[in-house]
């Protein structure tokens, strides 16, 4: 196969930032990608729908002139959050999740959640309405290692968040481990999970043998190969409880290759040619659709877009080291292997 033609795909879990940076990166997923969910890590976060809004209002007014995109806002969840202004931010139609910080384990988590008590009631009242809560899945306790944190958030946190809140409809975020997969397969049809293009694609080594690559440095952290396989596995498997969350998170380059380096990967301009590759050569093209078109509006309860995108096969794509932003030049994601598919 040299063309596809796939419903115009969406981002079920990008960070676009704010300022300089926001008008940077914006561009490269309206692009591709009809709508995203909006990851709102700001500093100082985006906490209620009062912030959302002005937001969402600051993403339009940075979209350049004839690019459409629809920007899908969530709230940050801190121990201080008011249950009704959730529910009110989502009833108006503004707000469609609530993301779950644990405290420190992420990029600007220092408000997240470290007394899951503080935050019941607002669990409550959106398992109520039918509110999704995106979860950033990893224990942030000093002695469990950085590789294990997903698999012991999902037994110490997730499964008694689960339990305690019935009816409450999660999406595990950015899911790295076949434990993870395991999980997910094992429950009804309230649970989803996200994966990256950066976590189908490279495993710890890539990120780490013959010199630290930090463009591969993201949480959580990439994995050993085997959970690589297993998340290519239920990506291509055409099981709907998986669908596309790229985790793109643009930094600027001198903030990565720097001796305390940031987390995330910048991969939204390469995010669907780095994708059609991977199911290529999985034999799974048939697959792509489901899982960047289909799978997560359906989690959502969104309509699917009317417009289609289409992919080609061809010479390798031409990966551009860097973009230029107000915020300084961030660095593209480059999976290290030629990528023969072009958004056409
Ligand atoms: N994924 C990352 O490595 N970084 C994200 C935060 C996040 O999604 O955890 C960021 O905001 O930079
Ligand atoms: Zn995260
Ligand atoms: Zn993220």
């Amino acid at each position: 196969m040299t063309s596809l033609t796939i419903r115009q795909p969406d981002d079920w879990h990008l960070h676009l930032r704010d300022g300089d940076m926001l008008k940077g990166v914006l561009p490269h997923s309206a692009a591709h990608f009809a709508r995203a969910i909006i990851m709102p890590n700001l500093v100082p976060p985006v906490v209620t729908g009062a912030h959302a809004a002005a937001y969402r209002d600051r993403i339009m007014a940075a979209l350049p002139d004839g690019m459409t995109f629809d920007p899908l806002m969530t709230l940050y969840l801190t121990e201080d959050t008011d249950p009704q202004d959730v529910v009110a931010a989502h009833a108006s139609g503004l707000v469609k999740a609530v993301k779950l910080y644990p405290a420190g384990a992420t990029t600007n988590s220092a408000s997240g959640v470290a007394d899951f008590d503080k935050v019941r009631h607002t669990l409550e009242a959106m398992a109520q309405h039918g509110i999704p809560l995106c979860v950033h899945g990893e224990v942030t306790r000093p002695d469990i290692d950085i590789f294990d944190r997903e698999a012991a958030f999902i037994d110490q946190v997730l499964d008694p968040i689960r339990r305690a809140t019935p009816g409450l409809r999660v999406v595990m975020e950015h899911i790295t481990t076949s434990d993870a997969v395991a999980y997910a397969r094992d429950q009804g049809d309230d649970l989803a999970a996200t994966i990256t293009v950066q976590h189908l694609m490279l495993d710890r080594n890539d990120m780490l043998v013959g010199g630290i690559r930090p463009h591969y440095y993201c949480l959580p952290i990439l994995k050993r190969g085997t959970h690589k396989t297993a998340l290519l596995d239920a990506a291509t498997s055409g099981e709907t409880r998986f669908f596309l969350g790229t985790d793109s998170a643009p930094h600027a380059t001198h903030t990565k290759e720097n001796a305390c380096g940031c987390a995330g990967c910048f991969t939204a301009p390469i995010a669907l040619s780095c994708l059609a590759q991977t199911f290529d050569d999985a034999d799974a093209l048939d697959k792509l659709e489901g899982f960047t078109s289909l799978h997560g509006p359906a989690f959502y309860g969104l309509p699917v877009n009317d417009t289609s995108l289409t992919l080609t096969k061809g010479d390798p794509l031409d990966i551009p080291d860097q973009i230029a932003t107000g915020a300084g030049p961030v660095t593209v994601f480059d999976p290290g292997r030629p990528i023969l598919w072009h958004v056409a």
